[in-house]
């Protein structure tokens, strides 16, 4: 296992609170991903996994605690904001623009980054999802979903993230399809990209994850290395239907 005791924090969420109007979604949530690290948080259906993720991008208001981004308080910030400090989501249900070609797709990622360096950028994205370059003249609706779902991670990194937030990358897709696009997730915390990734997918997630939450209703009970959570009786009986 990787030691990131030294590595700097990416982001850091203290006590935070959030509501749907009279509903508390979140109670009081403490997570830290640290530079080039993978995080994954693992919960059922309706437990508040794109409820926090949504709070990190900045389109859920917090109603208590804080989120740090390096050592800036984001808590307040504009989505806009956020993106432009670097951190970018790629959405549940993968969201590409579909009578856009693969390559305009890929362009709208750059939206923050100099002109001068799309072919660069480009470039790199294709090195890292071939099938992609193959299909960029094509109408990203003409892909298949786990093609699709290469499309938004892709897209996502046009924008040279310091921090990707992934929402249910295998929402969706065949199980073959799943171990691929886990297998790409690993390769881009290979690469150096530190990723937050929200799972319902338990198994594939954990089995990835330098550490693991466990979120219930609202709350964290559970955290630690991805493969020692994996192990953890209360996590196979409760998501790995063991
Ligand atoms: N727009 C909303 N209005 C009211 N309550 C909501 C709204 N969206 C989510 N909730 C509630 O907040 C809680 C957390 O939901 P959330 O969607 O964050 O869970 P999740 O873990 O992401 O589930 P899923 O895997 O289905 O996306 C749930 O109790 C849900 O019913």
């Amino acid at each position: 296992m990787r030691d990131f005791s030294s590595a700097p924090p990416v982001l850091q969420i203290r006590a935070l609170h959030s509501h749907y109007g009279p509903i508390q979604a979140l109670h009081g949530i403490d997570i830290d991903v640290r530079q080039g690290q993978l995080v994954a948080l693992v919960g059922a259906n309706g437990a508040g996994k794109t409820t926090l993720l949504r709070a990190i991008s900045g389109v859920q208001p917090v109603s208590g605690g804080a989120i740090a981004f390096g050592d800036v308080d984001i808590t307040r910030a504009s989505p806009d904001q956020r993106v432009r400090a670097g951190i970018c989501q790629v959405p549940e249900g993968r969201q590409v623009f579909g009578p856009m070609s693969v390559e305009d797709n890929l362009r709208l990622g750059a939206y923050t980054r100099p002109k001068t360096e799309l072919a660069g950028d480009l470039e790199r994205v294709y090195a890292l999802f071939p099938v992609l370059e193959e299909k960029r003249l094509l109408v990203a609706g003409m892909l298949s979903g786990g093609q699709q779902q290469m499309l938004a991670m892709a897209r996502a990194l046009m924008g040279h993230p310091k921090l990707l937030l992934l929402d249910e990358p295998s929402m969706g897709l065949a199980p073959l399809l799943i171990r691929d696009i886990f297998r790409i997730v690993e390769g881009l915390r290979d690469e150096g990209i530190t990723i937050f990734l929200v799972e319902q997918n338990a198994h594939a997630a954990l089995a990835i994850a330098d550490v693991g939450y466990v979120i219930e209703t609202g709350a964290i009970v559970l955290s630690g290395p991805g493969p020692e959570l994996l192990g953890n009786e209360q996590v196979q009986s409760a998501y790995l239907g063991m």
